[in-house]
């Protein structure tokens, strides 16, 4: 039997339903002859991991009660009270978790899998410098980040697919944010920006700061990411990108908290009359971006309701691929682009997809 260990950065919602699959895929798992030992779990706050990672695991029981205090807001240290565990501020987590890192690579191997196209829950690498971009892609078959690109579906295998067998991709666009396809296709529906956005919120389609969806800046380190999959050596700043919301509710500005409670519904009249405007040319108003040789854009587009972009509602993401090969008409991937239970699946699968690497 295989053993993978991991360490989980992060248990909000897509930490703690990846902790569920995980569990619930035991039986289907120990078929394949492999077995997932989580060692580690963080949180912004804590550290707990195992005593000893090479010999000890948190079992089933203790990941269901990390997962029900974490849903309660308690914090991960009231766990910490038998012998089986350690925990660490988070002060001393990043040292800590550096530290495993290089245990683990020396014994059992080891493999980064990284759901994050915009939060803070780690730096990030995919979408800084081209100079730490090198340094992560240099090992491509330790690296995994699938579900940083429309959640679980497969937007990264495919293209790497494309691209490894020779076909040359000129045009991708697509929609690629879970948030603002569904406030889109809701506000269409006559419902108020301000209330579609706290949904969302709500269903686990934002970001932990929904200006990062409302602002662009999630899509745009998207389309970095598949543009620098394409080979174009550009940065973050080098993509235009359309913001929802002023500077002046910028989070210099404001906290979440009154971003939410006073400022968002200062952006529902605007909204309202873009999308009446779309309606009355027969179009509806989608947040495209674009990637065309080295140029990247991301922003709204008035589209018609019958086009693939147009007919796209709720959190579906959808992306068309033109390439030598897929000229005529593009290699098409839609579905669900965000959630909690299509990214874990996403980050389940790519844990999966890296076994070959770990030793029996
Ligand atoms: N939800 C979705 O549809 C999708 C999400 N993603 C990505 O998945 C990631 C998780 O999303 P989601 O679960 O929805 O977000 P949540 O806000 O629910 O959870 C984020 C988790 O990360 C933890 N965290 C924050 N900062 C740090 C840190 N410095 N070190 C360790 N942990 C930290 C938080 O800690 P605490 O509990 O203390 O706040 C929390 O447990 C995000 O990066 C998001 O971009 C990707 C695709 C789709
Ligand atoms: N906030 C993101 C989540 C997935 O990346 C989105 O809305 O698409």
């Amino acid at each position: 039997m295989k053993s993978i260990s991991l360490i989980l950065l992060g248990c909000g919602g897509v930490g703690r339903q990846l902790i569920h699959n995980i569990i619930s895929c035991r039986p289907l798992h120990a078929k394949q002859g492999v077995r997932l030992r989580v060692v580690g779990v963080a949180d912004s706050e804590s550290l707990l991991v195992s005593s000893d990672v090479l010999t000890m695991e948190f079992d089933d029981h203790l990941l269901s009660e990390i997962c029900r205090i974490k849903l309660n807001g308690s914090s991960l240290p009231t766990l910490a009270t038998s012998g089986s565990c350690q925990v660490f501020s988070s002060s001393e987590s990043t040292k800590k978790i550096v530290d495993i890192a290089g245990h683990l690579v020396r014994s059992t191997g080891l493999a980064v899998l990284d759901c994050s196209a915009s939060s803070d829950t780690i730096e990030r690498p995919l979408t800084s410098s081209m100079e730490d971009y090198d340094k992560l892609v240099s090992h491509p078959r330790r690296l995994r980040h699938e579900s940083t690109v429309g959640a679980g579906l497969p937007v990264i295998v495919s293209i790497n697919r494309l691209l490894s067998s020779g076909d040359s991709i000129c045009l991708i666009v697509g929609s690629l944010s879970g948030t603002l396809g569904y406030v889109m296709s809701e506000v269409e529906d006559g419902k108020p920006f301000s209330q579609v956005v706290k949904t969302a919120k709500i269903l686990g389609y934002t970001e932990p700061d929904p200006r990062d969806d409302l602002g662009g800046m999630d899509v745009a380190r998207k389309a970095l990411i598949l543009a620098r999959l394409l080979g174009h050596r550009i940065n973050l700043e080098s993509i235009k990108v359309e913001s929802l919301y002023p500077k002046e509710m910028g989070p210099k500005a404001m906290s979440v908290e009154e971003f939410l409670a006073n400022g968002l519904s200062l952006l529902d009249d605007n909204i309202e009359q873009r999308v009446r405007k779309a309606a009355s040319n027969g179009n509806v108003l989608r947040y495209v971006c674009v990637i065309e040789g080295s140029r990247c854009e991301v922003g709204i587009q008035e589209l018609p309701k019958n086009s693939p972009l147009g007919r796209l509602s709720g959190s579906d993401n959808v992306l068309e691929i033109y390439s030598r090969c897929y000229k005529e008409q593009p290699l098409v991937i839609q579905g669900a682009g965000a959630g909690n239970d299509t990214t874990a699946a996403g980050v389940l699968a790519d844990v999966l997809d890296i076994q070959d690497l770990f030793s029996s």
